[in-house]
């Protein structure tokens, strides 16, 4: 629960918004009741059921932006109501609601939904006790909501910002390992639930130190960025390539068999073979290379793909060896 608050930025602003908008209601609604504003206290307890109802439901589903939008309709639905039937006293409500509109939902959506409840106010009139009182109100619900929306805007590009460096590799610019961790758990819950067959490939570039030693870091930087570029020109778009550390990479393609996996392979070692050099010659690399068992988790599967580069690299590298599943028909190593 606290890891999903954690790494969920909107489900915890909905969680956090919502516990403060039911301790802060819930004092009112038992107000109103005890002073006979029936309609006002339904309109609460209303809120209140709303706001329960979406924070369990973004709980259990995970489905954070259509509650976020729900729940900052609900919320400025429910301050212009109570700002209708209350008046001068209940108008106050709106503000928390056009501040939290911006980290609920969309700024454009909360946008919308901050102007629409202003002009309703302004429309019903009721609640106000001079035209001057309903044109100030309507003013500084305007500056509060361009502050949030600027100060929210800011808060969601620095946070894309820091999400974008955490989870890429600033060198060749492919995920990290990170994201490796979480798209083979996806992959696999994917496969459990959909039969979608996965396959993972682990590449390691060969005597990758020589050629740092001998031609210097810089190359070596240059064949790691040449060869992922080579490599994602020849993958789907649905294949995910990663850094797995070093020189060493992880291939993920969804939707391949057996066949599709070997040709897939042959195609890119033929490639590499061909365009990827250093100044003292060809760049080469040993594949290991596992499809998903059924029930099998990230952890041995990853583990069944190193196996196989291990023998890989122990058979003279240059190679192809497929794990133990790939290997029922025809031979398990391709060799250059
Ligand atoms: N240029 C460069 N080198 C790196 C980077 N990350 C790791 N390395 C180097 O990669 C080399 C990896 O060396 P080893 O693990 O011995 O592997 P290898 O020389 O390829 O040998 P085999 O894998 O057994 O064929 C080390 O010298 C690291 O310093 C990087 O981002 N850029």
């Amino acid at each position: 629960m606290l890891y999903r608050l954690k790494t969920d930025f909107r489900l915890s602003i909905i969680t956090l918004l919502g516990i403060s908008a039911l301790l802060g209601i819930s004092p009112f609604a038992v107000m109103r009741f005890a002073q006979g504003n029936m309609l006002a206290g339904i309109v609460d307890t209303t809120i209140m059921l709303a706001i329960t109802v979406g924070m369990v439901y973004a709980w259990v589903t995970g489905d954070t932006d259509r509650t976020g939008l729900a729940m900052a309709i609900v919320a400025c639905a429910g301050a212009v109501t109570v700002g209708a039937l209350v008046g001068e006293p209940g108008l106050f409500w709106l503000y928390p609601c056009l501040v939290s509109s911006f980290f609920l939902t969309e700024p454009r959506y909360a946008i919308f939904i901050n102007l629409a409840a202003v002009l309703a106010l302004m429309v019903h009139g009721a609640a106000f006790s001079s035209t001057i009182q309903m044109w100030s109100f309507s003013a500084t619900a305007v500056v509060v909501s361009c502050c949030a929306y600027v100060f929210a805007h800011r808060n969601e590009n620095q946070r894309e910002r820091l999400e974008h460096l955490a989870t890429i590799d600033p060198l060749t610019g492919v995920k990290n390992r990170r994201s490796m961790d979480e798209e083979l758990a996806m992959a696999a819950a994917s496969a459990a639930r959909t039969g979608i067959a996965y396959g993972l490939v682990l590449l390691d570039i060969d005597h990758f130190k020589k050629i740092n030693d001998e031609h210097g870091h810089s190359v070596g930087d240059d064949v790691l960025t040449e060869m992922v570029a080579l490599i994602e020109q020849n993958i789907r778009k649905s294949d995910q390539l990663f850094r797995f550390g070093g020189e060493e990479f992880v291939l993920l393609m969804s939707g391949v068999d057996e066949t599709g996996l070997r040709a897939v392979m042959h195609n890119l070692q033929h490639i590499m073979h061909k365009f990827l050099k250093h100044p003292g010659g060809k760049v080469t690399a040993s594949f290991g290379v596992a499809l998903l068992k059924n029930g099998e988790t990230p952890d041995d599967w990853l583990a069944r793909a190193d196996e196989a580069l291990y023998k890989a690299k122990a058979s003279g590298r240059d190679q192809i060896v497929y794990a133990d599943d790939v290997s029922a028909q025809g031979p398990a190593t391709e060799t250059a």
